[in-house]
């Protein structure tokens, strides 16, 4: 089982390492060839609309589509978020998304004041240590998402910042900065059990 990392821009080494760390083999993603190969996809943290640029330079926009429409599991972190969303709002007007999950987010949605900032969230069951930086929120999820995190307290009080559709999860802050890698292991088990289901059905 390979995990490939969206590496046109963004954090691509932090996801790489926490990959690595919960045991997953992981590789850098930059070509439709390379796309072919993998067995899951992680979207980096990053700037959603450089990556959205770079995504039609380099040929992905279509095949990532095309993949997420077959199945393939795909994990976005912040700007991942913004680029598996069905509806970006204030995004810049040329930008796309890959899209797969039927939600509309808000990019840099905790306002400029609060550009950053850390927090603890229940995530399914446990705490998770999550950091946020220009991260956007979901402001409105389809019948099929899965909410599994809300922001608890403070101005943002429960925005919506982790959310599962499918084979698509998609969080608002970066677990791969911050050693907290309940989010990694529960993307590595996604992709094992479609593995095994992809393999069943041949
Ligand atoms: N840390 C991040 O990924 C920030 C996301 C960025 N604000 C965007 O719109 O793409």
């Amino acid at each position: 089982m390979v995990i490939g990392v969206l590496a046109l821009q963004g954090d691509v080494r932090e996801h790489l390492r926490a990959l690595d760390e919960v045991g997953a083999s992981a590789v850098p993603v930059r070509r439709p060839e390379e796309l072919e190969a993998v067995d899951g996809l992680v979207v980096p943290g990053g700037e959603s609309t450089t990556m959205s640029n770079l995504a039609k330079v380099f040929g992905l926009l279509e095949p990532v589509r095309a993949r997420i429409r077959s199945g393939l599991p795909v994990y976005g972190s912040c700007a991942g978020m913004i680029m598996l969303a069905g509806t970006v709002l204030d995004g810049r007007a040329d930008q796309e998304s890959f899209g797969g999950i039927d939600m509309v987010v808000r990019r840099n949605a905790f306002g400029r004041q609060v550009d950053s900032f850390e927090t603890d969230l229940d995530f399914q069951g446990g705490s998770v240590h999550a950091v946020f930086i220009r991260a956007p929120w979901v402001e409105k999820v389809g019948p099929d998402v899965e909410v599994l995190a809300r922001v608890t307290g403070g101005a943002a009080d429960g925005r919506v910042v982790a959310v599962r559709q499918g084979n698509l999860l998609a969080t608002s802050f970066h677990p791969e900065l911050t050693g907290d890698l309940r989010v990694h292991d529960l993307f590595v088990r996604m992709v094992s059990d479609a593995k095994t289901k992809e393999e069943a059905k041949r």
